[in-house]
C-alpha cells in the first residue's frame, strides 16, 4: 500500500519495506520528554515530511495507515461526509472496554445517527441552564477542598482534583445521581478510574496488547461493577419517569431522564411496564462513556485555565473585574446568585474567551476519522490525497498553534475571540479552531463543556490563587532527560484526553 503511495508521490518520510515509518518516528522521540502525547512527535514527521499539512505514516504492525493532517484545509473536507461519518475500528479496540460496547462515541454511521438523535435534548442549550444549579453545588464542594488545600498549605495534584470534580458533575448531570468521590470512594467513579489506568497509554498501537491477562481480568471486573451501578440507577430512573406522568413539577432532569423520555415517546413503548434490554443495555454503554468523555477533557480544560491564568496576570486580574462586575464584588453571594439565575453565565463574554483560548493553546483531544475508498481530499494547490485504507487524523494542537492560523500564535490572548474582522489578531481562517470538532460528529458536549468551565471559573478565581510548583515537585523527584516542550512545563501527555505532564502539581493560597 505504501509503496503504491509512493509511486502516485503521496507525501511520507524515507519508506523501509520492513520498518515502515518506524524508525523516523524512533528518531523524533528523542527530541521529547519521554511521556509526551504522540501527536507533538506526529507534528514534526508532517512538518519535515509532509506537504501542505498532510502526510501518510506507516507504523505497521502497530497501526493501520495514518493520513495525517495539519491544515484546516484539508481538515475541514474531512469532517464532510461520507469520511466525517466513520470512525476506525482501531478506535473501538480502546473505547470498547470504557463503554462496554457501541456508543455514540464510536457507532458506525447507520447506528450512530440514531443515537444521536435519542441523546441530543440532554444536551440543548434549553436544558443545560436547568444544570447549572447542581453544578454550583459540586463546585461548593470543590472550592472546599482547594480551601482545605490552603489551610494545609501543602503540594497538591490539581489535575487530579479537578478530574474527581469533572467526575462528580458529570455523574449528577448524566446520571442523576451524586457520585461524591471528590470526598471519598466510590464503586462507579473508582471502576470508571482503575478501567482508565489499565488501559496502556499505547494499547491501540500494541498488538500484543492481548497477553496481558491481569488487565483483561481487571478491565472484566472494573466493567462488571460499573454496569450493575448504572443499571440500578437507570431502573431508578425508570422508576422517577413513571411516577412524573403523576408528578410532572419536578424541574431537573439529567440526559439519562431525557433520553429515557424520548425513548418512551414512541407509543409502541408508552405503556411499557418495564423496561426493556434493549433500552438498558444501550444506556449502560452510553452512560459508561458518557461519564469518561464527560469528565477527562473539561478536568484538564480547568487545569489548564488555571496555569495559563497563572502566567498572565493581566488576563486574571481583567478576568476578576468581570465576574466582579456580573456577580457583584461579594464572593458569597455569587453561588446563590447563579444558582437562582443561571442565564448570568451568558453574561461573561472574557471568561468565554478565556477558556476558548485555554482550549485553542491545550486541547485535550484529536479527531479521527476512517478514510473511504475513492474519497480524496484536496490541497489549496489541487494535488489530491487519497483516503481509502487510512485512519485520518487531525491533530488539533498543531493546527491551533500554527503562527499560519492565528496572529502571536504561542501567547494567551482571549481579546482575540473579541475583536472584529478589521483586527489584526481576528481569527479569519477558517477551522483553524476546533477543539470540539466540526461536521455532523462534532462534540455533543460542547454548550455543557463551556457551561461548566464558565461557573468554575466564576467561583474559583476571586477567592483562590493557583500557583503551579513544578520547580519544587522537580527538584524532589529529579529525572534524566527532557522536561519541557516549547518552553511549557505543563506540556502534554496521554492519559485518556490529553492532560497536563505529572498532574499539575500546585499551591494554592486564599487571597486576602
Ligand atoms: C473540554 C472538553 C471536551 C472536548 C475538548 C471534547 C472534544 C471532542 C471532540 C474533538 C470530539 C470529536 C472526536 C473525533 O472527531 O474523533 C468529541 C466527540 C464527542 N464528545 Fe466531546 N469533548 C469534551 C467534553 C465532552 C463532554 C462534557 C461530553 C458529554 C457529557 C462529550 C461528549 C462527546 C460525545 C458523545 C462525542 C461523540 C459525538 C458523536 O460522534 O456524535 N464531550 N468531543
Amino acid at each position: 500500500f505504501f509503496v503504491d503511495l509512493k509511486k502516485r508521490g503521496m507525501p511520507m518520510a524515507p519508506h523501509n519495506l520492513l520498518t515502515g515509518h518506524l524508525l523516523i518516528l524512533a528518531s523524533v522521540m528523542p527530541s521529547f520528554p519521554k511521556d509526551v502525547i504522540k501527536n507533538y512527535i506526529f507534528e514534526v514527521i508532517v512538518r519535515r515530511f509532509g506537504k501542505n499539512g498532510a502526510v501518510y505514516l506507516d507504523l505497521w504492525p502497530f497501526a493501520e495507515p495514518f493520513l495525517i493532517l495539519i491544515s484546516p484545509h484539508l481538515a475541514n473536507q474531512a469532517n464532510s461526509p461520507p469520511v466525517a461519518l466513520e470512525k476506525p475500528n482501531a478506535l473501538r479496540v480502546w473505547t470498547w472496554s470504557l463503554s462496554g460496547g457501541t456508543n455514540l462515541f464510536d457507532a458506525p454511521p447507520e447506528e450512530w445517527k440514531p443515537l444521536r438523535a435519542l441523546f441530543s435534548r440532554g444536551f440543548s442549550a434549553n436544558h443545560l441552564m436547568n444544570l447549572v444549579p447542581f453544578i454550583v453545588e459540586e463546585t461548593q464542594v470543590y472550592c472546599s477542598i482547594l480551601r482545605e488545600h490552603a489551610k494545609l498549605a501543602d503540594l497538591f495534584f490539581l489535575d487530579t482534583t479537578n478530574v474527581k470534580f469533572m467526575l462528580d458533575v458529570i455523574g449528577r448531570t448524566a446520571l442523576n445521581v451524586r457520585l461524591n468521590c471528590q470526598v471519598g470512594p466510590n464503586p462507579l467513579a473508582d471502576s470508571l478510574l482503575s478501567q482508565i489506568s489499565w488501559k496502556l497509554a499505547d494499547q491501540e498501537l500494541n498488538p500484543l496488547q492481548w497477553l496481558n491477562f491481569v488487565r483483561t481480568l481487571m478491565e472484566w471486573k472494573n466493567g462488571k461493577m460499573m454496569d450493575a451501578y448504572i443499571e440500578k440507577e437507570i431502573e431508578k430512573r425508570f422508576k422517577h419517569y413513571q411516577q412524573k406522568t403523576v408528578n410532572s413539577n419536578e424541574q431537573f432532569e439529567s440526559i439519562i431522564d431525557l433520553t429515557l423520555q424520548e425513548y418512551m415517546a414512541d407509543p409502541a413503548r408508552s405503556s411499557m411496564p418495564k423496561l426493556d434490554k434493549e433500552f438498558i443495555m444501550l444506556a449502560r454503554r452510553n452512560i459508561r462513556m458518557l461519564l469518561f468523555v464527560g469528565h477527562d477533557s473539561t478536568g484538564s480544560t480547568i487545569t489548564y485555565c488555571h496555569y495559563l491564568l497563572h502566567q498572565y496576570p493581566e488576563t486574571l486580574a481583567r478576568l476578576r473585574v468581570e465576574h466582579d462586575e456580573v456577580l457583584g464584588k461579594d464572593l458569597t453571594q455569587a453561588v446563590s446568585k447563579l444558582s437562582t439565575d443561571p442565564h448570568l453565565l451568558n453574561q461573561l463574554p472574557y471568561t468565554t474567551a478565556v477558556i476558548k483560548e485555554a482550549l485553542r493553546l491545550f486541547p485535550p483531544a484529536a479527531s479521527i476519522r476512517q478514510g473511504v475508498e475513492g474519497v480524496d481530499l484536496v490541497d489549496e494547490e489541487g494535488n489530491h490525497y487519497p483516503t481509502g485504507n487510512c485512519m485520518v487524523y487531525i491533530l488539533h494542537t498543531a493546527i491551533q498553534r500554527d503562527p499560519a492560523n492565528f496572529v502571536r500564535a504561542k501567547e494567551f490572548v482571549p481579546e482575540r475571540w473579541l475583536v472584529g474582522p478589521e483586527d489584526p489578531l481576528y481569527p479569519s481562517v477558517k477551522g483553524a479552531w476546533r477543539p470540539f470538532e466540526y461536521g455532523p460528529r462534532n462534540c455533543i458536549g460542547q454548550l455543557q463543556v463551556m457551561v461548566e468551565v464558565k461557573t468554575v471559573l466564576a467561583l474559583t478565581v476571586r477567592e483562590f490563587d493557583i500557583k503551579p510548583a513544578y520547580d519544587e515537585w522537580d527538584a524532589k523527584n529529579p529525572k534524566k532527560g527532557l522536561r519541557t516542550v516549547d518552553g511549557n512545563r505543563a506540556y502534554q501527555v496521554d492519559e485518556g484526553a490529553a492532560h497536563p505532564a505529572d498532574h499539575f502539581p500546585c499551591r494554592v493560597y486564599i487571597r486576602s
